[in-house]
């Protein structure tokens, strides 16, 4: 539902962007496209290259543009960007806006600070001005046009960026965020014994000063409780459904009017009305007892990082994770492998020995792979009967010998799915070292490959991607 409310209002920021970049077409005389898709290949490159080296000076920007990368392939997209968004009179608009869109995600994905984009055009636009104010030929007006239309065709594009950057944004600092919960509390089921635990010494304490008629001054608040301090400073936190929490809310300052009620002098003394305060806070913490358990079963099913079958981490942490560890190998020039795992023939185990034995064979392998790594290292499951597999700090000659003795004890593995039935299994890595470029994706896709090339070569090998 939320995914589809995110595509309609993108389709419809797309449409508008895409009317209102046509009328600034259409209302910008043809000498102003002349001029600027007559721009030199040398004007664009200086543009580019000013572009750059401002944006080098700054450490925050500078861990995103490693200068061998400037040097290859950033300078190159930025000099497509500036040719199509100057010259967008040539293009076709609609295409142009579905790349501001991609380019949009990659930011968002690599985790670029939207600032940096803002400051970077800012520098760009005041670079192109002074290029055009040099160009003695232009008439004042006509030069004015043309700073006019380039600055809202490269304020467009930026807009179509920052469309699609904000979803995509904002679901993967959510999920950084829950890692980070995650991390702190990493046995979520301790700490819901101890929070049902607080809760329960709470209310025997209430029924006991209630039952044996001790003043009823002596009665903590449940919000003052230490169930009610954790609920409203780390609970609020960590259990994150609106709805349940806004009960919780509810039920914990009703229990409190009731004790609130208790402590009115003219009630107290009376044992009826006692009673009837004792009946209705077991009533109250009841169902705080049952919601408290469903939002932490929430929490287990819905934000666990763990896969539920083969307990490696979810996919869903993927990118919070390779933004991390990119940005450490940037900032100690140390490279990571990025290795991509998948059983081989996986099909065939769950056709002739069932669905079941499948899965004993995922976990199977999944622990031995979970195994044969250091505590440093990231396990994910990445798909059905697919792995990913972060090395850090490592290159490609370590993960060689590595990843080649972990494909071994894959295949020697005796996989037992009943007392008479047991079969061996194997698996096809492909294997990349980071490249130095801020993008995920494009490591992914690399490791992908060459699984891929892995398995054209006959399974049950290891093989690099091409450097
Ligand atoms: N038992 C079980 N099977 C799964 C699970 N997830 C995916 N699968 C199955 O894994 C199989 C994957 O098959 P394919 O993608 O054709 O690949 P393959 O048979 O391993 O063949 P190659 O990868 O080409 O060697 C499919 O039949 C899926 O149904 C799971 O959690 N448990």
């Amino acid at each position: 539902m939320i995914g589809e409310n995110m595509e309609q209002s993108g389709h419809s920021n797309h449409v508008l962007l895409l009317s209102e970049w046509q009328a600034l077409l259409h209302q910008t005389p043809p000498t102003v496209h002349d001029i600027l898709t007559g721009l030199g290949d040398e004007e664009i490159r200086h543009l580019v290259n000013v572009f750059y080296d401002y944006m080098l000076s700054h450490h925050e920007s500078e861990l995103f543009l490693s200068t061998e990368q400037v040097s290859t392939r950033l300078s190159h997209s930025m000099f497509q960007w500036l040719r199509s968004v100057l010259g967008s009179a040539r293009q076709d608009l609609s295409q142009l806006l579905e790349k501001q869109r991609e380019i949009g995600i990659i930011h968002a994905r690599i985790g670029l600070p939207i600032d940096l984009v803002a400051r970077g055009a800012r520098k760009l636009k005041n670079e192109l001005y002074q290029v055009l104010q040099a160009k003695e030929t232009i008439p004042a007006a006509l030069l004015s046009e043309i700073i006019c239309f380039s600055s809202l065709a490269m304020d467009t594009a930026i807009e179509a960026m920052t469309v699609s950057y904000s979803p995509t944004y904002q679901n993967s600092m959510q999920a950084q965020e829950q890692y980070r919960l995650l991390s702190i509390y990493d046995d979520v089921n301790v700490e819901r014994e101890r929070q049902i635990s607080a809760l329960t010494s709470w209310e025997n304490q209430f029924i006991y000063n209630i039952a044996t008629g001790l003043p009823a001054a002596d009665l903590i608040p449940l919000a003052k409780s230490e169930f009610g301090m954790w609920f409203s400073h780390k609970g609020k936190h960590l259990l994150g459904n609106p709805n349940m929490l806004a009960n919780m809310d509810t039920l914990i300052k009703q229990a409190d009017e009731h004790i609130t009620q208790a402590l009115t002098p003219a009630l107290s003394p009376v044992a009826e009305s006692r009673m009837a305060v004792l009946q209705a806070i077991r009533q109250l913490t009841g169902q705080i007892h049952r919601l408290l358990a469903s939002m932490f079963d929430a929490l287990v099913e819905l934000e666990n990082g763990k896969d539920p079958l083969t307990q490696l981490l979810n996919r869903r942490f993927i990118p919070t994770i390779m933004r991390r560890e990119i940005s450490l190998a940037l900032n100690v020039r140390k490279p990571f492998i990025l290795a991509m795992l998948d059983i081989d023939h996986f099909k065939k185990i769950n056709d002739n020995y069932g669905h079941s034995a499948g899965d004993i064979t995922l976990k199977t392998v999944a622990t031995v792979i979970y195994d044969h790594f250091r505590s440093s290292d990231y396990v994910f499951r990445y798909g059905g009967e697919e792995f990913m597999v972060l090395l850090v700090e490592s290159d490609l000659t370590q993960a060689k010998i590595i990843l080649e003795a972990l494909r071994q004890k894959i295949a020697a593995l005796s996989i037992e799915v009943s007392p008479t039935q047991h079969f061996s299994v194997t698996v096809s890595i492909g294997f990349v070292d980071f490249d130095y470029h801020p993008d995920y994706k494009r490591l992914i896709d690399k490791a992908d490959r060459a699984l891929y090339a892995a398995k054209d070569h006959g399974r049950n090998r290891i093989e690099a991607h091409p450097r």
